[in-house]
């Protein structure tokens, strides 16, 4: 499979990396482009062996699998420049903030395969969180190759489009959130005295261990939250401080912020 990437950023990256490490092609049979003033990207993607290009459109030429991986505004600029080159061989993988598959069909050849897809950047540790929506003209298979491909970076699920703007809110932002939660949390047990990098690993093990927890016992969050707030112990004390903070509500409001966010600028884009 000869795949694509439109645009060389960090997600694009991340992809790469995760499908070369899980074995979904080599870097040989993937090819980036991003304009020539990123050559460094480029460098990067050179490194996993794949090839690169200035030129989007014979990174289209060259693939089966086109990834979109470009910011939103740069979107329509893009597919004007390349649209005419597409053809019912190509399936198209947008994984651009806020573009509707209506507006990708639109602008694309009548009969070109869409798929929305919102990843995460653990893709490139394969603990990828990826959703995924199928356009009007796919094909038998599409689903499956796609739902294969993100599947070996992480979990991948199908979802009605409608989802992908709060996905994006939850596990397409995420891990920034996580990653501030890891900072915070070393910068607690240095202010308790221990060690900064001993510090970040046992927080970055402490989310990462929770998380496995959730998913592989199935339990709900709460519950196993219970399990280590002993009665009158230090979990519980730091359980009130967390409340009393607003963690919760921070949390919640940076979902809907995020996917707020991703909503506007599919709109932008639409009116544009
Ligand atoms: N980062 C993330 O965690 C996630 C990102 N996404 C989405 O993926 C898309 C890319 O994001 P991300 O990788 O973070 O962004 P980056 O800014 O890291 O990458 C975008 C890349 O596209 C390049 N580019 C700009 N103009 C063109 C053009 N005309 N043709 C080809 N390439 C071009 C940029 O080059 P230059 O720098 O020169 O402009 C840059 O290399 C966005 O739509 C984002 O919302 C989705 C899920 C997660
Ligand atoms: O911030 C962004 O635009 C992208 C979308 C999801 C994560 N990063």
């Amino acid at each position: 499979m000869l795949i694509g990437f439109v645009g060389a950023g960090r997600m694009a990256q991340a992809l790469a990396q995760g499908f070369i490490a899980a074995g979904i092609t080599k870097g040989e049979k993937i090819i980036a482009s991003c304009p020539p003033q990123d050559s460094a990207l480029l460098e990067y993607f050179g490194s996993m062996g794949c090839k690169t290009s200035y030129s989007n459109a014979e990174v289209i030429q060259r693939s089966e699998v086109v990834v979109l991986a470009v910011k939103p505004p740069i979107v329509p600029k893009v597919l004007q420049e390349v649209a005419s080159i597409f053809t019912p061989g190509h399936l198209m993988v947008s994984i651009a903030l806020g573009i509707p598959i209506r507006y990708l069909e639109q602008m694309l050849p009548r009969k070109t395969r869409v798929v929305r897809v919102m990843p995460n950047t653990p893709a490139l540790v394969k603990h990828g969180a990826s959703v995924f929506s199928c356009g009007s003209t796919i094909k038998e298979g599409d689903s499956d190759l796609v739902k294969k491909m993100l599947t070996s970076v992480g979990i991948c699920e199908e979802v009605p489009e409608t989802l992908i703007d709060a996905v994006t809110g939850l596990s397409g932002s995420g891990p920034a959130y996580m990653y501030i939660a890891i900072d915070a949390l070393a910068d607690g047990g240095v202010k308790m005295g221990l060690p900064r990098d001993l510090a970040i690993r046992l927080a970055a093990q402490t989310l990462l261990g929770a998380g496995k927890m959730v998913l592989e016992t199935g339990r709900h969050p709460g519950a196993l939250k219970d399990d280590v707030c002993s009665p009158a112990g230090s979990s519980i004390h730091a359980v009130q401080q967390l409340e009393r903070h607003g963690l919760r509500t921070a949390l919640i409001e940076a979902v809907q912020a995020a996917a707020l966010r991703s909503e506007e600028a599919g709109l932008r884009e639409k009116k544009s």
